[in-house]
Protein backbone atom coordinates (compact mmCIF):
# COMPACT_ATOMS: atom_id res chain seq x y z
CA UNK A 1 0.00 0.00 0.00
CA UNK A 2 1.60 3.66 -0.67
CA UNK A 3 1.53 6.44 1.65
CA UNK A 4 -2.03 8.50 1.91
CA UNK A 5 0.32 11.53 0.69
CA UNK A 6 3.34 11.68 -0.93
CA UNK A 7 4.60 15.07 -1.53
CA UNK A 8 7.72 15.82 -3.66
CA UNK A 9 9.96 18.86 -4.62
CA UNK A 10 6.48 20.91 -3.94
CA UNK A 11 7.76 24.54 -5.12
CA UNK A 12 5.62 27.58 -5.05
CA UNK A 13 6.78 30.89 -6.46
CA UNK A 14 5.05 34.27 -6.42
CA UNK A 15 6.62 37.27 -8.44
CA UNK A 16 10.11 35.12 -8.72
CA UNK A 17 9.97 34.47 -4.95
CA UNK A 18 9.79 31.24 -3.73
CA UNK A 19 7.22 30.97 -1.09
CA UNK A 20 7.38 27.44 -0.73
CA UNK A 21 10.54 25.92 -1.70
CA UNK A 22 11.14 22.65 -2.56
CA UNK A 23 8.63 20.42 0.23
CA UNK A 24 8.70 16.87 0.18
CA UNK A 25 7.15 14.17 3.06
CA UNK A 26 4.77 11.53 2.84
CA UNK A 27 2.07 10.71 5.48
CA UNK A 28 0.71 7.35 6.52
CA UNK A 29 -3.23 6.85 6.52
CA UNK A 30 -4.19 7.46 10.29
CA UNK A 31 -2.01 10.44 11.09
CA UNK A 32 -2.29 13.63 12.79
CA UNK A 33 0.72 16.17 11.25
CA UNK A 34 0.82 19.24 12.80
CA UNK A 35 2.68 22.16 10.16
CA UNK A 36 4.23 23.96 11.76
CA UNK A 37 5.60 27.81 11.57
CA UNK A 38 6.33 31.14 12.05
CA UNK A 39 4.19 33.59 9.65
CA UNK A 40 5.16 33.51 6.69
CA UNK A 41 6.59 30.68 6.45
CA UNK A 42 4.18 28.70 3.69
CA UNK A 43 1.91 27.18 5.78
CA UNK A 44 -1.75 28.44 3.38
CA UNK A 45 0.08 27.98 0.67
CA UNK A 46 1.29 24.46 0.83
CA UNK A 47 -2.30 23.54 2.72
CA UNK A 48 -3.54 25.28 -0.46
CA UNK A 49 -1.92 23.07 -2.75
CA UNK A 50 -2.07 20.01 -0.84
CA UNK A 51 -5.85 20.96 -1.25
CA UNK A 52 -6.02 21.05 -4.88
CA UNK A 53 -7.20 24.76 -4.98
CA UNK A 54 -3.69 26.10 -6.14
CA UNK A 55 -1.52 24.39 -8.42
CA UNK A 56 2.54 23.79 -7.55
CA UNK A 57 4.91 26.13 -10.16
CA UNK A 58 6.78 22.35 -9.66
CA UNK A 59 6.51 19.23 -7.91
CA UNK A 60 4.20 16.63 -7.08
CA UNK A 61 1.51 15.18 -4.79
CA UNK A 62 0.40 11.85 -5.15
CA UNK A 63 -3.02 10.87 -2.91
CA UNK A 64 -3.01 6.58 -2.58
CA UNK A 65 0.03 6.73 -5.07
CA UNK A 66 -2.00 8.44 -7.99
CA UNK A 67 -1.68 11.89 -9.11
CA UNK A 68 -4.21 14.46 -7.43
CA UNK A 69 -7.25 14.76 -10.15
CA UNK A 70 -10.82 15.64 -10.22
CA UNK A 71 -12.42 12.19 -7.96
CA UNK A 72 -9.60 13.65 -5.02
CA UNK A 73 -11.64 16.71 -4.00
CA UNK A 74 -14.43 14.28 -2.69
CA UNK A 75 -11.29 12.92 -1.21
CA UNK A 76 -10.24 16.00 1.45
CA UNK A 77 -12.00 18.42 3.53
CA UNK A 78 -10.68 21.51 3.60
CA UNK A 79 -11.07 24.38 6.47
CA UNK A 80 -9.19 28.01 4.99
CA UNK A 81 -8.19 30.44 7.52
CA UNK A 82 -10.90 32.61 7.84
CA UNK A 83 -13.63 31.12 5.94
CA UNK A 84 -16.53 32.83 4.53
CA UNK A 85 -19.69 32.19 5.45
CA UNK A 86 -23.58 33.60 4.25
CA UNK A 87 -24.55 34.94 7.42
CA UNK A 88 -27.88 35.11 6.43
CA UNK A 89 -28.06 31.18 5.89
CA UNK A 90 -28.79 28.70 8.91
CA UNK A 91 -26.06 26.39 9.65
CA UNK A 92 -28.53 23.57 8.35
CA UNK A 93 -28.49 25.25 4.92
CA UNK A 94 -24.86 25.92 4.66
CA UNK A 95 -24.01 22.70 5.67
CA UNK A 96 -26.59 20.87 3.09
CA UNK A 97 -25.51 23.60 0.39
CA UNK A 98 -21.63 21.85 1.47
CA UNK A 99 -22.65 18.26 0.95
CA UNK A 100 -24.79 19.03 -2.89
CA UNK A 101 -21.23 20.82 -3.95
CA UNK A 102 -19.50 18.02 -2.83
CA UNK A 103 -21.41 15.99 -5.02
CA UNK A 104 -23.78 13.84 -2.36
CA UNK A 105 -27.33 13.38 -3.42
CA UNK A 106 -30.23 14.91 -1.65
CA UNK A 107 -31.09 12.10 0.99
CA UNK A 108 -27.75 11.28 2.02
CA UNK A 109 -26.89 14.73 2.52
CA UNK A 110 -29.74 15.71 4.81
CA UNK A 111 -28.50 12.52 7.32
CA UNK A 112 -24.73 13.39 6.92
CA UNK A 113 -25.90 17.14 7.90
CA UNK A 114 -27.80 16.54 10.99
CA UNK A 115 -25.20 13.95 11.99
CA UNK A 116 -22.22 16.28 11.71
CA UNK A 117 -24.53 19.47 13.00
CA UNK A 118 -25.01 17.02 15.91
CA UNK A 119 -21.17 16.18 16.62
CA UNK A 120 -20.10 19.18 16.38
CA UNK A 121 -22.47 20.09 19.34
CA UNK A 122 -24.36 22.40 16.67
CA UNK A 123 -27.93 20.38 16.85
CA UNK A 124 -29.48 23.14 18.82
CA UNK A 125 -28.00 26.09 17.01
CA UNK A 126 -28.72 24.43 13.03
CA UNK A 127 -31.65 26.29 12.17
CA UNK A 128 -30.44 29.58 13.50
CA UNK A 129 -28.71 32.34 11.18
CA UNK A 130 -24.98 32.20 10.93
CA UNK A 131 -24.95 36.08 11.47
CA UNK A 132 -25.50 35.29 15.53
CA UNK A 133 -22.87 32.14 15.77
CA UNK A 134 -19.84 33.34 18.35
CA UNK A 135 -16.40 33.08 16.91
CA UNK A 136 -16.06 29.34 18.31
CA UNK A 137 -19.70 28.21 16.57
CA UNK A 138 -18.62 29.12 13.46
CA UNK A 139 -15.09 27.43 13.68
CA UNK A 140 -17.52 24.47 14.45
CA UNK A 141 -19.42 24.62 11.31
CA UNK A 142 -16.51 24.87 9.60
CA UNK A 143 -15.69 22.01 10.48
CA UNK A 144 -18.50 20.30 9.81
CA UNK A 145 -18.71 21.70 6.24
CA UNK A 146 -15.10 19.94 5.97
CA UNK A 147 -15.98 16.91 7.34
CA UNK A 148 -19.40 16.55 5.98
CA UNK A 149 -18.86 14.55 3.40
CA UNK A 150 -16.67 12.03 5.44
CA UNK A 151 -13.24 12.74 3.63
CA UNK A 152 -9.94 10.84 3.78
CA UNK A 153 -8.15 13.78 4.61
CA UNK A 154 -8.63 16.75 6.72
CA UNK A 155 -6.33 19.95 6.03
CA UNK A 156 -7.34 22.46 8.47
CA UNK A 157 -5.32 26.03 7.82
CA UNK A 158 -4.88 27.44 11.53
CA UNK A 159 -8.05 26.54 13.27
CA UNK A 160 -7.98 28.20 16.96
CA UNK A 161 -5.44 31.06 15.82
CA UNK A 162 -8.82 33.47 15.87
CA UNK A 163 -10.20 32.18 18.98
CA UNK A 164 -10.94 33.41 22.33
CA UNK A 165 -9.36 30.70 24.98
CA UNK A 166 -12.99 28.19 25.32
CA UNK A 167 -13.50 28.26 21.01
CA UNK A 168 -9.65 27.14 21.20
CA UNK A 169 -10.39 24.07 23.67
CA UNK A 170 -13.81 23.04 21.53
CA UNK A 171 -12.01 22.78 18.80
CA UNK A 172 -8.64 21.10 20.52
CA UNK A 173 -11.36 18.78 21.78
CA UNK A 174 -13.06 18.15 18.32
CA UNK A 175 -9.71 17.81 16.71
CA UNK A 176 -8.24 15.44 18.89
CA UNK A 177 -11.59 13.23 18.54
CA UNK A 178 -11.28 13.69 14.56
CA UNK A 179 -8.06 12.59 14.62
CA UNK A 180 -9.05 9.06 15.75
CA UNK A 181 -10.91 8.59 12.43
CA UNK A 182 -9.75 10.62 9.93
CA UNK A 183 -5.78 11.50 8.49
CA UNK A 184 -5.74 15.52 9.58
CA UNK A 185 -3.25 18.02 8.33
CA UNK A 186 -3.79 20.78 10.19
CA UNK A 187 -1.16 24.28 10.58
CA UNK A 188 -0.38 26.64 13.32
CA UNK A 189 2.19 29.00 14.75
CA UNK A 190 1.83 27.56 18.07
CA UNK A 191 3.53 24.89 19.02
CA UNK A 192 1.64 23.75 22.38
CA UNK A 193 -1.14 23.22 19.88
CA UNK A 194 0.68 21.02 17.83
CA UNK A 195 1.87 18.83 20.56
CA UNK A 196 -1.61 18.67 22.34
CA UNK A 197 -3.19 16.64 18.94
CA UNK A 198 -0.50 15.70 16.72
CA UNK A 199 1.57 12.22 15.93
CA UNK A 200 3.97 13.92 13.54
CA UNK A 201 5.47 17.38 13.21
CA UNK A 202 6.81 19.12 10.30
CA UNK A 203 8.30 22.69 10.86
CA UNK A 204 8.42 24.90 8.27
CA UNK A 205 10.73 27.97 8.11
CA UNK A 206 10.99 30.65 4.75
CA UNK A 207 9.02 28.15 2.53
CA UNK A 208 11.37 24.62 3.59
CA UNK A 209 10.61 21.56 6.05
CA UNK A 210 13.16 22.69 8.31
CA UNK A 211 12.46 19.77 10.84
CA UNK A 212 10.26 16.57 10.52
CA UNK A 213 9.58 13.42 12.83
CA UNK A 214 7.07 11.96 15.61
CA UNK A 215 6.51 14.22 18.46
CA UNK A 216 8.91 11.91 20.65
CA UNK A 217 11.40 11.55 17.67
CA UNK A 218 12.16 15.21 17.75
CA UNK A 219 11.93 15.79 21.43
CA UNK A 220 14.93 12.42 22.06
CA UNK A 221 16.99 13.93 18.54
CA UNK A 222 17.47 17.88 20.56
CA UNK A 223 17.20 16.27 23.78
CA UNK A 224 20.21 18.39 25.08
CA UNK A 225 21.16 18.75 29.04
CA UNK A 226 19.80 22.21 30.48
CA UNK A 227 20.17 23.60 33.91
CA UNK A 228 17.67 26.31 34.38
CA UNK A 229 18.80 28.32 37.43
CA UNK A 230 17.67 31.86 39.12
CA UNK A 231 19.47 33.47 41.90
CA UNK A 232 18.20 36.14 44.35
CA UNK A 233 18.98 39.42 42.76
CA UNK A 234 22.00 40.45 44.53
CA UNK A 235 25.01 41.47 43.38
CA UNK A 236 27.73 38.95 44.11
CA UNK A 237 24.86 36.29 43.10
CA UNK A 238 24.08 38.13 39.72
CA UNK A 239 27.73 38.79 39.15
CA UNK A 240 28.72 34.86 39.13
CA UNK A 241 25.64 34.10 36.39
CA UNK A 242 27.12 36.51 34.68
CA UNK A 243 30.50 34.42 35.04
CA UNK A 244 28.83 31.34 34.64
CA UNK A 245 28.11 31.79 30.70
CA UNK A 246 32.22 32.25 29.65
CA UNK A 247 32.44 29.23 31.71
CA UNK A 248 33.82 26.18 28.50
CA UNK A 249 30.95 23.76 29.65
CA UNK A 250 28.09 26.12 28.77
CA UNK A 251 27.27 26.20 25.59
CA UNK A 252 24.99 28.33 25.55
CA UNK A 253 22.76 30.87 27.79
CA UNK A 254 19.83 32.47 27.78
CA UNK A 255 18.25 34.66 29.98
CA UNK A 256 14.44 35.47 30.31
CA UNK A 257 12.31 38.21 31.63
CA UNK A 258 11.97 37.16 34.95
CA UNK A 259 16.00 36.39 35.48
CA UNK A 260 16.09 32.69 34.95
CA UNK A 261 18.90 31.68 33.25
CA UNK A 262 18.65 28.75 30.76
CA UNK A 263 22.39 27.11 30.75
CA UNK A 264 22.93 24.05 27.87
CA UNK A 265 25.60 22.54 28.58
CA UNK A 266 27.91 19.50 27.61
CA UNK A 267 27.47 17.32 30.35
CA UNK A 268 24.75 17.62 32.87
CA UNK A 269 27.16 15.85 35.51
CA UNK A 270 29.77 17.76 35.62
CA UNK A 271 27.78 20.73 35.27
CA UNK A 272 25.71 20.25 38.19
CA UNK A 273 27.96 19.57 40.53
CA UNK A 274 30.19 22.42 39.66
CA UNK A 275 27.53 24.72 39.51
CA UNK A 276 25.94 23.51 42.94
CA UNK A 277 29.22 23.47 44.30
CA UNK A 278 30.41 27.16 43.23
CA UNK A 279 26.86 27.77 44.43
CA UNK A 280 27.58 26.49 47.97
CA UNK A 281 31.25 27.88 48.28
CA UNK A 282 30.18 31.43 47.80
CA UNK A 283 26.79 30.90 49.59
CA UNK A 284 24.61 32.37 46.17
CA UNK A 285 20.90 32.23 47.53
CA UNK A 286 19.48 29.98 44.65
CA UNK A 287 15.46 30.40 44.24
CA UNK A 288 15.80 28.01 41.35
CA UNK A 289 18.11 25.03 40.16
CA UNK A 290 16.48 22.40 37.44
CA UNK A 291 18.44 19.56 35.66
CA UNK A 292 16.45 18.99 32.61
CA UNK A 293 16.44 19.25 28.75
CA UNK A 294 15.40 21.49 26.12
CA UNK A 295 11.63 21.94 25.68
CA UNK A 296 10.19 21.36 22.01
CA UNK A 297 9.44 25.00 22.24
CA UNK A 298 13.50 25.30 22.38
CA UNK A 299 13.59 22.65 19.01
CA UNK A 300 11.34 24.60 17.40
CA UNK A 301 13.05 27.62 17.94
CA UNK A 302 16.50 26.90 16.81
CA UNK A 303 14.97 24.34 13.76
CA UNK A 304 12.95 27.65 12.27
CA UNK A 305 15.99 30.22 13.30
CA UNK A 306 14.09 32.19 15.71
N1 LIG B 1 -1.17 34.82 -3.81
C1 LIG B 1 0.01 35.31 -3.41
N2 LIG B 1 0.68 36.21 -4.13
C2 LIG B 1 1.88 36.69 -3.74
N3 LIG B 1 2.50 36.33 -2.59
C3 LIG B 1 1.88 35.44 -1.81
C4 LIG B 1 0.59 34.87 -2.16
N4 LIG B 1 0.23 34.01 -1.20
C5 LIG B 1 1.22 34.03 -0.27
N5 LIG B 1 2.20 34.88 -0.64
C6 LIG B 1 3.44 35.15 0.12
O1 LIG B 1 4.05 33.93 0.45
C7 LIG B 1 4.57 33.94 1.77
C8 LIG B 1 4.04 32.78 2.59
O2 LIG B 1 2.64 32.93 2.75
P1 LIG B 1 1.70 31.86 3.47
O3 LIG B 1 0.37 32.51 3.66
O4 LIG B 1 1.72 30.58 2.71
O5 LIG B 1 2.44 31.65 4.85
P2 LIG B 1 1.88 31.12 6.23
O6 LIG B 1 2.96 30.27 6.79
O7 LIG B 1 0.55 30.48 6.05
O8 LIG B 1 1.76 32.42 7.07
P3 LIG B 1 0.53 32.99 7.94
O9 LIG B 1 0.57 32.25 9.23
O10 LIG B 1 0.89 34.44 8.09
O11 LIG B 1 -0.71 32.76 7.13
C9 LIG B 1 4.21 35.28 2.36
O12 LIG B 1 5.35 36.11 2.30
C10 LIG B 1 3.12 35.80 1.46
O13 LIG B 1 3.18 37.20 1.37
Amino acid sequence: MPPLLQVSGLHKVFHGQPCVDGISFDMESGRCVALLGPNGAGKTTTLRMLAGLMNPSRGSILFEGKPIGDSYRRQIGYLPQSPSFYNWMTGEEYILLASKLSGMGRKESAGRAAAVLERMGLQDAARRRIGGYSGGMKQRLGLAQALVHAPRLLLLDEPVSALDPIGRREIMELLREIGKETSVIFSTHVLHDAEEVCDDIIMMSRGRIAEHGTLSSLRAKYNRPVITLRVEEQKEALQWLETLSTRSFILERRMEVDGTVLLKVQDMESARSVILREAAERGIPLLRFEAGSLSLEDVFMEAVGG
